[in-house]
């Protein structure tokens, strides 16, 4: 579980004589276990909040806090174990590792984390069976569809149990039943394990499953709503303690 603080993000693009606001002003609290999902027009600013708030981009000004503490102020080190250790990234293009198999790009993060052979094979084949890549485990990236490599993608941030999950456009390239499981197991993790998700989207068949609703224009953000009828966050829980073994992903 992780709270995450903005405090008036700002970040400048300059394209020759142009300057673009990708965050204008950007002011916003996350808190544990919550389900954000960010809206709003292509350039709007989405995916520079998902960047910043995850330490791959630095704003202009601003700061971010990610459990009291201040991303700009941690050293290299500290920011790529945060990344490492903490937060998982789902991004539109896959950043899949062409040479390695379906199941060693899932168990990347785990061997760089130290787990042991036997158990990050037990974790990666638990989580492609969940994403429903079972049998696929020794394919190439190159001989999967794009939906499939956007779940190998899926499984590779979830299987080291992030306590937050930063997706962009994660069912950019999904056929609706996929992009269906793909949101129930996103929704099943923010429910039952409190993990923090925020996630970009155009896709109004996703939107729905986020509890609250951002909506932002022109690097600014112009409305923040708890949908209706939500079960908003904040309903106590266990925090992440389970093992993989344990969890009903
Ligand atoms: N590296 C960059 N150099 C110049 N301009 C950039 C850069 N990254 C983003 N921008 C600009 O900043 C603005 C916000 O871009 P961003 O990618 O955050 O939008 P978005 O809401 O995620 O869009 P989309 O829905 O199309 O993915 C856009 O006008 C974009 O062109």
């Amino acid at each position: 579980m992780i709270k995450v603080t903005c405090r008036k993000l700002r970040k400048t693009f300059v394209q020759g004589e142009t300057q673009i606001k990708g965050l204008d002003d950007v002011s916003l609290s996350i808190e544990k276990g919550e389900f954000v999902c960010l809206s709003g027009p292509s350039g709007s600013g989405k995916t520079t909040l998902l960047n910043a708030l995850g330490g791959l981009h630095t704003p202009d000004e601003g700061t971010i806090e990610i459990d009291g503490d201040v991303i700009s102020q941690m050293g290299a080190s500290e920011l790529a174990d945060l990344r490492l250790r903490r937060i998982g990234f789902v991004f539109q293009s896959y950043n899949l590792i062409p040479v390695l198999s379906a199941q060693e790009n899932v168990e990347f993060v785990m061997q760089i984390q130290g787990v042991d052979s036997q158990e990050r094979d037990q974790r990666a084949k638990a989580i492609l069976k969940e994403v429903g890549l079972e049998g696929m485990e020794t394919r190439l990236p190159a001989e999967l569809s794009g939906g499939q490599q956007q779940r190998v993608a899926v499984a590779r941030a979830l299987v080291s149990e992030p306590a937050l999950i930063l997706a962009d456009e994660p069912t950019a390239n999904l056929d609706s039943a996929t992009a269906e499981n793909l949101m129930q197991l996103l929704e099943n993790l923010n429910r039952k394990h409190q993990v923090t998700l925020v996630l970009a989207t155009h896709d109004t068949r996703i939107m729905g499953f986020a509890r609250r609703q951002i909506r932002m224009q022109d690097g600014k953000i112009i409305s923040d709503e708890i949908s209706s009828g939500s079960q908003h966050a904040l309903r106590g829980g266990d925090p992440l303690t389970a093992s993989h073994q344990e969890q009903d992903f």
